[in-house]
């Protein structure tokens, strides 16, 4: 006789790394680290390793659809997030399904450029992500340039950051998570800051010098998903992730020659 063991489930939407350290097999890795059983619709290939990104081959929007509706006829998510979306129509179709299924819980990683440059998103894509995907989300979780590029505003200051935080709210995101690796600013600290409508909340660490950074942004909206898919509030969610993705980037694998993903493993093995 079998038992049966109830879990969250938690879907991601994202580009697949063949190198491990982003994208989808960053989400999964996370979510299976977490507890949280990890579903995924795949909305791009790319050939990547810790030197680049070598090639990269968008799904048609229709493939991720049919993606989105096999798990919402049958594997209701606790809770969703985007990770590389490449293509406005993948954006429109993702949306339209998200709607569909009423999926919950979606958090946004506005994925942009690849550390080396690689466009992950075409420029004409942002105006579908602005006005069909963020106004379903609950939370949205861009890095500086990427807040800057969805704000058409610099942000050179904490004081820009909350004005930044106050419009991407006012685009439909319920809480906005703005991360703080690419500040200068903030030389010896990384602080990220959570505005969810009324208050900002501010996290501080130490900025951890190394080169093994590739897939941070990925393994840390994953992390926050778990802890929605789990029930978590928006706090206590960032407050997971924020404690996966430190030691994840604290204790880097040595894995390639170039910038090496994070140690998905760290979180568990360090409690
Ligand atoms: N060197 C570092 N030391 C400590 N924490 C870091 C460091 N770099 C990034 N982080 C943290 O990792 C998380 C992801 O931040 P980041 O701003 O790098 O995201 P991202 O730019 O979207 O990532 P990616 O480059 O993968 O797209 C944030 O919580 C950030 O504070
Ligand atoms: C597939 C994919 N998604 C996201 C990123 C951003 O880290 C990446 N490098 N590759």
């Amino acid at each position: 006789m079998s038992s049966a063991t109830v879990i969250r489930k938690a879907l991601t939407i994202a580009g697949s790394d063949s190198g491990g350290g982003a994208g989808i097999q960053a989400d999964l890795k996370t979510f299976q680290e977490l507890g949280v059983y990890g579903m995924s619709a795949v909305t791009a290939i790319t050939a990547q390793n810790t030197l680049g990104v070598q090639a990269v081959y968008p799904m048609e929007a229709n493939a991720v659809a049919e993606q989105l509706r096999s798990i919402g006829d049958d594997l209701p998510p606790d809770a969703v997030k985007t990770g590389m979306l490449a293509h406005a129509s993948i954006i429109t179709a993702v949306a339209d399904q998200i709607a569909r299924y009423k999926l919950p819980q979606l958090v946004i990683d506005p994925v942009m450029i690849a550390k080396g440059g690689t466009s992950l998103l075409q420029r004409e894509a942002l105006s579908a992500l602005i006005a069909k995907l963020i106004p379903l989300s609950f939370m949205i979780t861009p890095n500086i340039p990427e807040a800057e590029v969805l704000t058409d505003m610099r942000i050179l200051s904490l004081n820009d950051r909350e004005e930044a935080a106050r419009r991407l709210h006012q685009l439909g995101s319920k809480n906005v998570l703005l991360k703080g690796g690419h500040d200068p600013s903030t030389r010896d600290l990384v602080v990220d800051m959570l505005y969810d409508g009324t208050t900002y909340r501010y996290w501080e660490h130490p900025r951890i010098d190394t080169r093994h950074t590739h897939g941070t942004g990925c393994t840390f909206s994953a992390a926050i998903t778990a802890g929605l898919a789990q029930g978590m509030n928006a706090y206590d969610a960032v407050d997971l992730g924020k404690a996966f993705i430190h030691a994840a980037i604290q204790h880097s694998l040595q894995i390639g020659a170039g910038h090496g993903p994070t140690n998905h493993f760290a979180y568990r093995r360090l409690q």
